[in-house]
């Protein structure tokens, strides 16, 4: 089964092609249509549904995966949140979310003033590209839970609902 997933971002191809171990699973960059940093639950689930739609179009695709980053605030917290999103040749479409833990107030100074969060990880944890390694669930946990690990959940939780419709 061909499987495109709308995202270069190793952390997310890696999730997709653990999950989906047994198909043909491609990473393709497609737009998430949505703010580079995603702000509230609504917007990143919207991200994450364009980029699935747009994976699902594709050629030869059977299923199109949309996996997006973004923060959302409780009660003038924010917390990281993300969601995935599965849609397949027939146009049928699942959501999931992944594990949310609030950020430190540091990093949230930093957002409200409209940096994006993969960049002030960069200069929390001192070091490059943390977005596409143990990201800031990675940091914020001692790596208990990096980001791949994170997605992962969510993939599972997208392809069990699709497999719960389509069992014989
Ligand atoms: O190439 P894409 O797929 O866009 O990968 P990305 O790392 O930019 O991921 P998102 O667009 O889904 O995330 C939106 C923003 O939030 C950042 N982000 C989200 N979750 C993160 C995490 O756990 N660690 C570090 N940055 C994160 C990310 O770097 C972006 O600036
Ligand atoms: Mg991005």
């Amino acid at each position: 089964m061909k499987v495109y997933i709308g995202s270069l971002n190793p952390t997310k191809v890696e999730a997709v092609k653990e999950v989906f171990f047994q198909d043909d699973v491609t990473g393709v960059e497609v737009e998430s249509k949505v703010a580079a940093q995603p702000f509230s639950d609504e917007e990143t689930l919207e991200g994450a549904v364009n980029r699935a739609r747009e994976c699902a179009y594709m050629k030869k695709s059977e299923i199109g995966i949309g996996l997006e980053g973004g923060v959302m605030e409780i009660d003038g917290d924010l917390f990281l949140c993300n969601w995935g999103a599965l849609v397949d040749r027939k146009e049928n479409m699942y959501r999931a979310s992944g594990a949310r833990i609030p950020l430190p107030e540091e990093i949230q100074k930093g957002l409200e003033t409209g940096r994006e969060l993969g960049e002030l990880m960069d200069v929390y944890a001192k070091k490059a590209n943390v977005s596409k390694d143990e990201g800031a669930i990675g940091v914020f946990t001692k790596g208990q839970i990096k980001r791949a690990e994170m997605f992962s959940h969510v993939v599972k939780l997208l392809k069990g609902q699709w497999e719960h419709d389509n069992q014989n």
